[in-house]
């Protein structure tokens, strides 16, 4: 009896999200298995897909097509993820497809090929001067060699036909290794009789003796760099027999040439002994149990977590560590190195794709007990997790912006599910969503309410920007801000500043006629970039030069408003021209390893300033920096957002606990022009029991989360009216569905309605009790299927991280 295997194949679209029966041929029934990678005929392509599931017969077994080739020799993906991947489609109304491919190194995903493929008698002319005497050609080729028109033609006679082939990108480093292959002795006779026509090739002899002795067989590079010679050389003494070549495996490393100085576990202080003491029993007893180990900056939570993991090392099983990216600095690497060495494997956007597909493979081997990432590593390939931590929980980049929509912390809980293991959810400023469930017992609370050797928490100054202004002070800087800098500098110490951009972009306006350059593809004003000279669209793309006399009534007063960080160098500059300053944005870290760069010059003394959008308020853990300033603390407070006040209090308190990590007691400078607004206050207080506190009542009286659940629904389509239609089309067939005390906001257009070219509607839920609701939103987007493949657009949001 054949067996046939269901596929999900790589075709992201609501029609073929499902899977497809393939019958396996009989060569290779012993291989193939549910989480393996296979290539399928699909139409009249060959696409890629994972095996789901192998069953024994179906209904139409006669007319099913064959699996044509494997992919993997073993599943890369596990009984327990693919079981992960089930309940990820129906939180996060993704397709399987794209579930399955964010659990997997982008490396393996599909990438294909396109061929051209001889099917009919060719002229010998075309067959040999076209197609070199082969049967097919890549596109790639076709296209180098200029030979498409003429191809094109062929195509036109049905003598050839274009088709795709799945390449596996997934390619494993090799290096090239070189083995003596005389004994000692011969070496040494070899070596005399060359040394003096051929000194090189005796000086290679010496080193090939000395590998020989050591037992130890050298790349080729490395060899080469040592005995200074060429390859040539090298490859002259292979013909002679005297050393031989071959390919060796290798990961690509990115901490290749780093020494992580080895540190050992220190004795915990007794606050740090008091919440390890509950983890560590939970570790021991393999028992489930979500702890929010709540513990202001610089409290040693980093240790705990190092602890914690230390322990499940030692019992044999394997851990998580989630860290946000840009809280994923090279210091933080170096914490985990530095304990656990070549135990730890590192995931992050930084690396390069084969780095990422090298680092997971350690995993997948067992080489690695430990992974430090972010977002994606939760799904990293270990079979025995012993703790999952999730640390600076509250951070948004948990959650994928785009399909699938997931969110790091709750695959994190579930997965410790799975695995009967403790889950650790860290922050020094909980999301309102976490502690709500700590209050509730849902989670088990930890606090660690001091720093570790009792250092104070800085001082806050808030500074009223009003005040500034009326007192004739137009520049971004408070006049004591400036001072303050001024001091540091005199005595050699640091400082941080930074500027807020949530909500805010730097724009043009024409001065005369008040006219804003926009996008014409959306709704929203181009932002200004001066490095490459030009205005983008941060949505779609779209670029053009700066203009110089305003397009509408050609005046040539243009104004620049907003205060990118580029501006902000050049007025810090002007105000205090000594001042050594190291930029840290999108547009300088934008090249590989710029971020790690600019941020070890800082510690190296480089600079005295160090100024940045949020990217640099995290992990900063430099004990120079006395002086931090924030710039412009409640740009965020202006927008839309439910969670505004719960943004600033985050950040401003993750600020403040940056300077004053060393001996010397730091301070923090907030400029506002909100200075009575609670979350800017209580975080000048270090306070977060009462941000907390007050931040529900509001919750709880605006009935949004965590009183509340809540979904977004929105619709696109390059005509507004279908898009509006649609919208309203889903609320009226919900609506009846629904219990009384579900509120239903909207239909709206989206803040920005428009954006390349296509119109945007939304709706929102709040709800407290809905069990059906997501089956019938599953239901609402199958039965839209027909609509969806004429360019509509409907996409369910759970929990969205903005209402905008
Ligand atoms: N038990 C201990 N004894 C001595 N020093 C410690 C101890 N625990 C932690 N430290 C040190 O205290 C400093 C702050 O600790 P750590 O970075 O772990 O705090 P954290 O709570 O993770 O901080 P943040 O959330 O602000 O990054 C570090 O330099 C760390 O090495
Ligand atoms: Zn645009
Ligand atoms: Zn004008």
């Amino acid at each position: 009896m054949p067996k046939i295997a269901q596929v999900i194949v790589d075709v992201p679209a609501m029609q073929t999200d499902r899977p497809f029966d393939y019958l396996i041929p009989a060569s290779w029934e012993a291989i193939i298995a549910p989480g393996m990678r296979v290539e399928v005929p699909f139409g009249s392509r060959q696409i890629q897909g994972f095996v789901i599931n192998i069953v024994e017969k179906t209904a139409f077994q006669d007319q099913l097509k064959a699996i044509i080739g494997v992919m993997d020799l073993a599943p890369v993906l596990s009984t327990e993820l693919l079981l992960l991947s089930n309940d990820m489609v129906k939180q996060t109304f993704a397709f399987k497809i794209s579930c399955l491919q964010a659990m997997l190194p982008s490396m393996m995903r599909a990438k294909y090929e396109k061929h051209l493929t001889v099917i009919d008698e060719l002229t010998e002319a075309e067959q040999f001067e076209l197609f070199k005497g082969k049967d097919s050609m890549t596109w790639k080729e076709a296209e180098s060699r200029n030979l498409l028109p003429l191809l094109a033609k062929l195509k036109k006679e049905d003598k050839i036909e274009i088709s795709y082939e799945v390449v596996n990108k997934a390619r494993v480093k090799k290096i090239k290794m070189v083995k003596p292959l005389l004994t000692f002795e011969q070496m040494e006779e070899e070596k005399e009789a060359c040394q003096k026509r051929a000194p090189k090739q005796a000086l290679v002899l010496s080193f090939l003796q000395s590998l020989l002795i050591e037992e130890k067989d050298s790349s080729s590079v490395a060899l080469q760099k040592e005995a200074n010679v060429t390859s040539a050389v090298l490859k002259q003494m292979a013909k002679k027999n005297w050393l031989a070549f071959y390919e060796k495996e290798a990961y690509r490393n990115p901490y290749q040439d780093r020494v992580f100085k080895k540190t050992q576990a220190m004795p915990l202080t007794s606050q740090q002994q008091q919440v390890i003491t509950p983890i560590l029993a939970a570790v021991n007893t393999s028992k489930n149990e979500t702890f929010l180990l709540k513990g202001v900056t610089g409290s040693g939570k980093t240790e705990v977590y190092l602890q914690t993991i230390s322990k499940v090392v030692a019992l044999g099983q394997q851990a998580i560590m989630l860290v946000p990216e840009i809280a994923l600095t090279p210091q933080m690497v170096e914490r985990f190195k530095g304990r656990f060495g070549e135990a730890v494997a590192v995931l992050h956007s930084g690396l390069s794709e084969g780095e990422k597909y090298d680092e997971w493979r350690k995993i997948e081997r067992g080489e690695a007990k430990i992974v430090v990432g972010a977002r994606s590593a939760v799904f990293a390939p270990f079979q025995n997790l012993g703790v999952i931590i999730v640390d600076e929980e509250h951070e948004s980049t948990y959650k994928q912006e785009d399909n699938p929509r997931y969110h790091a912390r709750d695959i994190a809980i579930w997965r410790g599910q799975y695995h009967d293991c403790p889950v650790i959810l860290g922050s020094a400023t909980p999301s309102l969503e976490s502690r709500a469930r700590a209050q509730k017992k849902v989670y088990t609370l930890l606090e660690l309410t001091e720093r570790v050797n009792q250092q104070q928490l800085p001082e806050v100054e808030i500074i009223d920007m009003k005040d500034e202004l009326k007192a004739g002070n137009r520049s971004s800087f408070a006049m004591s801000l400036q001072n303050k800098i001024r001091g540091r500098i005199a005595k050699g110490e640091q400082t941080v500043l930074l500027l807020n951009r949530r909500g805010y972009s730097s724009f043009i306006m024409c001065r005369d006629c008040g006219f804003v350059l926009g996008c014409p593809n959306c709704d929203i004003s181009l932002t200004l970039h001066m490095d490459t000279k030009t205005m983008k669209c941060h949505y779609c793309g779209h670029e053009e030069g700066i203009p110089r006399e305003c397009p509408s009534c050609h005046g040539h007063h243009i104004r620049y408003y907003g205060t990118g960080t580029q501006k902000v160098e050049e007025e810090l500059l002007s105000v205090i021209p000594e001042a050594r300053v190291i930029r840290m944005d999108v547009d300088t870290t934008r090249k590989k390893g710029a971020h790690e760069k600019l941020l070890a010059a800082f510690e190296q003394g480089e600079a005295d300033i160090l100024l940045g959008t949020q990217m640099i308020a995290k992990g900063l853990d430099f004990p120079n920096i006395t002086l931090v300033g924030v710039l412009n603390a409640d740009t965020a407070l202006g927008l839309p957002d439910f969670r505004a006040g719960e943004k600033t209090f985050q950040l401003l308190t993750q600020v403040s606990g940056r300077p004053g990590r060393g001996t010397i007691k730091g301070e923090v400078v907030v400029q506002t022009f909100n200075p009575e607004h609670y979350a800017i206050q209580l975080a000048k207080e270090h306070d977060y029991d009462r941000f907390y506190a007050h931040e529900m009542m509001l919750r709880h009286r605006g009935k949004y989360p965590p009183y509340y659940y809540t979904v977004l629904i929105t619709t696109s389509h390059q005509n507004e009216i279908e898009a509006a239609k649609k919208i309203q089309k889903v609320i009226e067939e919900i609506k009846p569905q629904l219990s009384e005390q579900t509120i239903i906001l909207g239909p709206t257009p989206k803040s920005i309605a428009k954006v390349n070219n296509r119109y945007y509607y939304q709706c929102i839920l709040k709800y407290k009790n809905e069990p059906n609701l997501f089956d019938i939103l599953h239901q609402i987007i199958q039965s839209s299927q027909g609509e969806i493949a004429k360019g509509l657009y409907l996409s369910v949001d759970p929990e969205p991280l903005s209402f905008m």
